[in-house]
């Protein structure tokens, strides 16, 4: 395959505890493209964590190789692997009275060593990544009094002045608003599209899969990858909530929960949105959702539009009780026991 940064054969992650192994995860083979944003998914305590710092050199292997441009990881040099790796843990860099200017300037040390000064180039290379970011009217700010949702941009411009091929960030999105985790995705889909390869772990399944290319899914026995649509189709999304009430709904592409009873409600008419936010109502409340008629169905919801009101009758005849919003309709839902 063309393009390939890394290369992944047979990589067991872990830790050892004497000549035990105190956590293993199972051997691991895939490849890194050029210009790829991976998402790296799983339950808590399955390893995600553990696999990146593998990936990232900062403990060792249990098992297997890895192939960094050809070349297995163990025979590069530290000042080497660094410009070609940044890696950005998951916890919160506190740098007390470090300015952002500052902060993003040592991500030019491998290029320099730590007694060596940075030069125009590196100036302007911080410069340049504290703007793509968005940040250049913090640049004076110490660090530690920014929010999350500032100290993350920063660590992307962190990645972005270390100028690498391959950035790895452990949960860039953790602690982030709906807004900052778009716009941190945004970013990095920015730096793959410039080329990089960037691995991500993440719990954020919905920013995930709408917005990274492959996913690298750690399920117990192994990891599975494929585009994000590729894991949906194959079921595989699923078994990441194998023992717990929530399954992913393949027809309406959401989380929900389990429900005991297998109840049908047929929703008619109504324009798309209506018709898709009505049976989101009804899913929650445990239906599972038919937009035609169906002889057996436990409850019948007709949609009427008319001069931009909406109305939701409940039943198959307009005598039915007829309703001005869905939380009317799920009130009256709830209160008849209809479930
Ligand atoms: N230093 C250590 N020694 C032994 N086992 C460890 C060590 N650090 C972590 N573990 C174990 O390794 C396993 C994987 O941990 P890891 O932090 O990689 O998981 P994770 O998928 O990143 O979890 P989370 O989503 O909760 O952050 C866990 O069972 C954890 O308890």
């Amino acid at each position: 395959m063309n393009g390939i940064v890394i290369d992944i054969k047979g990589l067991v992650s872990g830790y050892r505890n004497g000549v035990s192994s105190a956590y293993r995860y199972p051997a691991f083979n895939a490849v890194a493209l050029r210009g790829e944003l991976i998402a790296l998914i799983g339950r808590n305590g399955v390893g995600k964590s553990t696999l990146l710092r593998t990936l990232a050199r900062l403990q060792p292997s249990l098992d297997g190789n890895v192939f960094v441009k050809g070349v297995n990881f163990q025979q590069i040099s530290g000042s080497e692997f660094a410009q070609l790796v940044s890696f950005i843990p998951s916890e919160p860099a506190h740098a007390s009275h470090t300015t952002v200017y500052e902060f993003v300037s040592m991500a030019r040390y491998p290029y320099h060593g730590w007694f060596e000064a940075l030069n125009d180039n590196d100036y302007k290379l911080v410069d340049d990544a504290i703007s793509a970011v968005g940040m250049q009217n913090f640049r004076d700010r110490f660090i530690d009094n920014l929010s999350d949702g500032e100290r993350q941009r920063v660590m992307i411009a962190f990645a972005i002045a270390q100028d690498t091929p391959i950035i790895m960030m452990d949960e860039p999105t953790a602690f982030l608003d709906l807004p900052n985790k778009f716009e941190v995705m945004r970013l990095l889909r920015e730096q793959a599209q410039k080329g990089k390869t960037i691995i991500i772990s993440t719990h954020d399944l919905q920013t995930a899969f709408g917005l990274v290319d492959t996913i690298w899914l750690m399920l117990s026995d192994g990891v599975r990858v494929g585009a994000p649509e590729d894991i949906v189709l194959s079921g595989n999304l699923n078994r990441l909530m194998d023992d717990t009430p929530v399954l992913f709904d393949l027809k309406s592409g959401q989380f929900v929960y389990k429900h005991q009873t297998r109840l049908v409600a047929c929703v008619l008419g109504g324009s798309p949105n209506i018709k898709k936010w009505t049976s989101h109502a009804l899913r929650r409340m445990g239906y599972e959702v038919e937009f035609s008629p169906i002889a057996d169905a436990s409850a019948y919801v007709q949609i009427q539009e008319h001069e931009g009101k909406v109305q939701w009758i409940l039943g198959r005849d307009d005598r039915n009780p007829t309703f001005d919003s869905i939380r009317n309709l799920c009130i009256y839902i709830k209160g008849t026991a209809l479930l």
